[in-house]
């Protein structure tokens, strides 16, 4: 078994479940109390609250469709179109998907009825303390943590043998049967696309089935109630799944669902009948990044109740995840994820809010400088030369613009931090339109803050950050680094 590491030792666990979320309250329940409430936990920071107003915010574009039969059936046309849908939209609609109406109709109405129930009725299946299964919310790890406005039942679904029957409401008439057809049938499907995608990462039809040992579905219902003041609320955060691929029903009428795609958030809007499928995690490791695991959230409104069904397609708890070999290749695509134990990576998931992309940088190798020489390359200023030499002004400008990082050279710069920082302040206040000490005076009083950092050696540098990803709260920063050791990595154009 892989070492679990924890509190710098290196300890075995076989009790730990998957993990496990803080209780909440039920949303149906406050908006059941009073309709107009919106308490302060569910209320997101200004930069997060959707862009509700605003339709015009929003890209028209639409994800892909992918017709199943034609996929299924050898379609080249439909093979190419699923291609660019996995490569560039990690998110798309499939039709003709072969799952008769009554099963999906079935299903709805069995998560409706189960919603329905009176809530002391809904409370048997409450999820335990130390589980993610059972009725409530997931990924709420801290009392301080906003909310999403959304009530689930997450339940394993496949292979019955794994079922956690305690937490099904087996007695609500055709619950059982409902999800024992649906996630069969999901199955089926889920066998084709991975036929397809194992071909397209260069494998045999059958090499993503064999490579997932005994795979697993877990299925999450989500409940979004009303809300009246949706501008101000998430139904679910921006997260990316920690699946294979997910595939949602979701209600025929009312969009909800929005995923990231090229810096806008999308609507997905609802083809009656059809499912939506998304890359997940461990499809993006596999792919070595090739495909995507596209962060999505939902959003509510205070018309309707809307409902969806998430079935997670998952890999055996003992798989090892990581690039495969067909998908690296050392000139061209280095290898960008460490391997792991999938258990070990949907732990460090649960163990955490939803948080955009969070989850699979953590997956991410430091980035090889042989493949990635942009370090090497920042622009180098003279501040010796800051008295008006114009190369050094434009090189200015377009290090300013480009990358938000330059290094300075030139012996002013020592033990002189403030006259330099004014002579770059200066700079920017011209190539900003301001007088020369427009942001001098718009500091009024500068200060300066220096945090000196001391990185001790580790044993696994593959597992840990120096300092995590983050951009400084300041106007500008200068840097003094060690002259021989190179550790600094700036996100560049996504690399
Ligand atoms: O309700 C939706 O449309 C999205 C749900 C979702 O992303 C999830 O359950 O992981
Ligand atoms: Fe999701």
């Amino acid at each position: 078994m892989d070492p679990e590491v924890g509190n710098g030792c290196v300890q075995e666990d076989e009790e730990l479940g998957w993990g496990k979320s803080l209780p909440v309250p039920s949303v149906q329940e406050i908006v059941r109390n009073d309709s107009l409430c919106v308490p302060e936990r569910y209320i997101q920071e200004r930069q997060n609250r959707p862009d509700y107003h605003s339709e015009v915010s929003y890209a028209s574009s639409e994800i892909p469709v992918i017709n199943m039969s034609l996929l299924a059936n050898g379609d080249k046309d439909e093979l190419r179109k699923f291609d660019i849908a996995c490569k560039e939209w990690g998110f798309f609609q499939i039709t003709n998907h072969g799952i008769a109406e009554t099963v999906i109709h079935n299903m709805k109405d069995a998560i409706a009825a189960f919603f329905q129930l009176p809530f002391d009725e809904k409370k048997k299946y409450t999820m335990p303390a130390n589980d993610v299964q059972g009725y409530g919310q997931g990924y709420v790890v801290s009392e301080q943590q906003k909310l999403d406005w959304s009530d689930v039942l997450f339940l394993v679904t496949l292979p019955p043998s794994v079922r956690n029957l305690k937490l099904w409401p087996v007695a609500l008439p055709g619950f059982k049967e409902s999800i024992d057809q649906y996630s069969t049938e999901i199955r089926k499907v889920t066998e084709e696309i991975f036929a397809k995608l194992s071909l397209l990462m260069g494998m045999d039809t059958d090499g993503l089935k064999m490579l997932h040992g005994e795979m697993k579905q877990a299925t999450r219902m989500n409940y979004y109630p009303t809300c009246s003041r949706p501008e101000l609320v998430l139904g679910v955060s921006p997260h990316s799944d920690a699946s294979t691929i997910t595939l949602l029903l979701q209600d025929d009428k009312i969009t909800g669902l929005q995923i990231k795609h090229k810096d806008s958030w999308i609507p997905v809007k609802p083809i009656p009948d059809a499912i939506v499928v998304n890359i997940g995690d461990v499809a993006e490791v596999l792919s070595n990044g090739l495909y995507k695991s596209v962060e999505h959230r939902a959003v509510t409104n205070d018309k309707k109740a809307r409902m969806s069904v998430a079935t997670f397609v998952i890999p055996s708890e003992e798989v090892e995840i990581g690039p495969l070999e067909s998908m690296v290749d050392d000139k061209q695509f280095p290898r960008m994820y460490r391997n792991m134990k999938y258990v070990d990576y949907l732990r460090h998931t649960l163990e955490r809010k939803m948080d955009g992309k969070a989850h699979t940088e953590y997956l991410k190798l430091p980035l090889d400088t042989e493949f990635y020489p942009a370090s090497l390359k920042l622009p180098v200023m003279d501040f010796s030369l800051a008295s008006g030499d114009e190369d050094e002004q434009r090189k200015l400008d377009g290090a300013c613009k480009e990358s938000g990082f330059f290094q300075g050279c030139s012996s002013t710069i020592l033990g002189r931090i403030q006259r330099v920082a004014e002579e770059v302040l200066a700079k920017l206040s011209l190539l900003m339109g301001m007088d020369k000490d427009g942001l001098k005076m718009l500091h009024r009083e500068m200060k300066q803050a220096v945090r000196m950092n001391y990185y001790p050696t580790c044993s696994r540098p593959d597992l840990v950050h120096g300092v995590s990803p983050h951009s400084d709260a300041c106007t500008i920063t200068f840097l003094l680094l060690d002259d021989e050791i190179t550790a600094l990595q700036i996100k560049h154009k996504d690399k």
